[in-house]
């Protein structure tokens, strides 16, 4: 029997999936906790969209078992498309139409009570602030709009587990807050969200579980904390009113390094962090010298990401094509 209950919205073991001679997925291993946020994290041509796809029935992996919402992908392909929500699936959206139309339209067509569908649809646009946009014809719509729409879309027959592929890729700073802002009101009414993402800045602040893909492989597996932790505690920094007390300090703090220019003193802090910040400081009171300054320079997923992947990335984040 798969270990799979309600509490695992998304099992995947072994999965694998090859384009030719191409490898993409070299056995995947992904345990999703129903109600929470998971975000596949990796550079481009990892494989997300590749298991996004798998997972929605889209693609046929070759070889490894997946079970959505407790439904075998294989034995039950209609039951899993019932289960889930995908966005980036309406292309065939009416442009000349207004918001609120295709929302009716995709309601039809799903087959949704009508009183009900009237009642969500209204939800929705409230939600996603479309209020005014609905009344107008989509071609008038920005890029940001038309994604917020195609969430709507995706969620307007209550889907149990929504997969976002990028969601917020091409968004400008101000409408990705908003897409993040919609995710984790979803998320609080209990839908399981599975998303993909380029951004590190966006895994760290919405998912509660992260795996980093690379080259078809995991290659961490965590919360934002334990992926971090994973890496060290960072480093603390002291800065000096002169040469002689940089000096004096160096001397007296294990392991640290200097530099001269700045005046600033460097010393790695153990996972936890405080214990070191705490024997730095007792060691320097311990022999009078006091430092002008002192910051902390926690690891970020960054540079979590470039340890574990050796890619670099930019600076909102994402990473480097
Ligand atoms: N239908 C296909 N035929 C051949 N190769 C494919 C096909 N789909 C994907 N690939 C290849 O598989 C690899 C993984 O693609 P995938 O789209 O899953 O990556 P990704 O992590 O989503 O990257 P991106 O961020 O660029 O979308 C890439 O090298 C891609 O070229």
């Amino acid at each position: 029997m798969p270990e799979t209950d309600s509490a695992t919205a998304v099992w995947v073991r072994g999965l694998r999936k090859s384009y030719g001679t191409k490898e993409v997925l070299a056995g995947l291993d992904l345990d999703v906790p129903t109600g929470s946020v998971f975000a596949l994290l990796g550079p481009n041509g990892a494989g997300k969209t590749t298991t996004v796809h798998i997972c929605s029935t889209l693609v046929q992996a070759d070889d490894g078992q997946v079970r959505i919402a407790g439904h075998d992908l294989k034995k039950e392909p209609n039951a899993v498309r019932s289960a889930i929500g995908l966005t980036g699936q309406f292309a065939a959206v009416d442009k000349l139409l207004t918001g609120e139309e295709n929302l009716r339209l995709i309601a039809n067509l799903r087959h949704l009570d009508r009183t009900a569908a009237r009642r969500r649809i209204a939800d929705l646009l409230e939600l996603f602030e479309l209020g005014d946009a609905a009344k107008k014809p989509l071609h008038t719509y920005s890029g940001g709009m038309r994604r917020k729409l195609d969430l709507a879309l995706t969620l307007l027959d209550e889907p149990q587990i929504i997969f976002l592929d990028e969601p917020t890729t091409g968004l400008d700073p101000r409408s990705r807050q908003t897409m993040w802002d919609i995710v984790r009101d979803v998320v609080a009414h209990g839908t399981t969200v599975f998303l993909t993402t380029q951004y590190l800045e966006e895994a760290d602040r919405l998912a509660d579980r992260i795996a980093v893909l690379d080259g078809g492989k995991l290659v961490a597996q965590g919360t934002s904390e334990q992926l971090k932790a994973r890496i060290g505690g960072g480093r603390i920094e002291l800065r000096f009113a002169d040469a002689v007390t940089l000096d004096a300090a160096a001397r007296v703090v294990p392991g640290s390094t200097r530099e001269e220019e700045t005046l600033t003193l460097s010393a790695a802090m153990d996972a936890a962090g405080t214990r070191s910040i705490r024997a730095v400081l007792d060691q320097l009171d311990h022999a009078r010298v006091e430092p002008l300054a002192l910051s902390v320079q926690t690891p970020n997923l960054d540079d979590v990401f470039l340890a574990l992947t050796g890619a670099t990335s930019e600076k909102e984040g994402s990473v480097t094509r």
